[in-house]
């Protein structure tokens, strides 16, 4: 999917609400254990749920790959259940010398066809590049990311630009806001109108309202740009609403709750 093609996307749903597909079997409803394959089983039914007021979902990867086999296939099967018009992120933080990237490149763009994918920046443009080679796909950089940990390096100052600032500003070197977003947590709300100024074109995803208590208003006020460029990330607060029979419903409920404050964010748009 393209940046016209997903900002298409959020004009029609009113929404960039991002659902994060963080499925992990103590979480989910009890009665969904005797299922061949659980975790499809929830991710089918949140899918199915909250699929209209939704333009992106982010699974994150190590919720399957800490299942071993059986989570990638879940994983595999949920990706194909995602409907075709919805952008896809695995939210899989890799990067590494640049032949190993490039593996991984094409176990998540090819293997999988996930849109897109979140790197660490960490070991610089040959290890980011890999990814950048498949042109149809979409590379999300770590910048000030919404963990508390996040100013123990992203904060590191020098030459008077902190590490996250130089990120955002030496990654626009190795390619355009075609494809490559950045993370910015939501958490660093207040920050939002700087780090906005430092790429006026990009797409951030901002992973961290609902659970983590980052501010859907701040971000959108200081987070927007000509084309929405905000995939606003919810997992916990959405798809474990209710660890009960009714956790579709309560999902889509809080789904639905997400989308109709960011239909008012978007009012200049719609
Ligand atoms: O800075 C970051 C980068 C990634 N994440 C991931 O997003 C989701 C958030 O889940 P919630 O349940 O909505 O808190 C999760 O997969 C994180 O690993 C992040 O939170 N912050």
């Amino acid at each position: 999917m393209n940046r016209s093609q997903l900002f298409e996307q959020i004009k029609k749903k009113k929404s960039y609400l991002c659902v994060g597909l963080d499925t992990d079997l103590q979480k989910i409803p009890k009665h969904l254990l005797s299922a061949a394959d659980p975790v499809f089983e929830f991710n089918k039914q949140i899918i199915d749920a909250t699929h209209k007021y939704t333009v992106a979902y982010k699974p994150n990867i190590a919720f399957y790959e800490a299942l071993g086999p059986k989570g990638w296939e879940s994983l595999q099967k949920t990706l194909e259940y995602i409907p075709k018009d919805i952008f896809t992120i695995a939210d899989a933080k890799r990067g590494d010398i640049g032949n190993t990237s490039s593996l991984y490149a094409r176990a998540f763009f090819e293997q999988m066809n996930f849109d897109s994918i979140t790197v660490a920046p960490y070991m610089g443009e040959d290890s980011v590049k890999p990814f950048l080679d498949f042109k149809n796909k979409w590379v999300i950089l770590l910048a000030h990311t919404s963990n508390p940990g996040s100013s123990d390096f992203q904060l590191f100052e020098s030459n008077g630009r902190k590490l996250y600032e130089e990120v955002i500003r030496k990654s626009q070197q190795w390619s355009t806001p075609d494809q490559l977003m950045y993370v910015v947590g939501a958490t660093q709300a207040e920050k939002m109108q700087s780090i906005r100024a430092l790429a006026p074109d990009h797409f951030f995803l901002v992973p961290g309202i609902g659970a983590q208590g980052g501010d859907l208003e701040m971000v959108s006020k200081f987070g927007m740009n000509d084309h929405c460029g905000l995939l606003v990330n919810s997992a916990r607060a959405i798809i474990y609403a209710s660890a009960e029979k009714d956790f579709s419903k309560r999902a889509s409920e809080e789904a639905a709750k997400v989308q109709q404050s960011m239909e008012i964010y978007l009012h200049a748009f719609t």
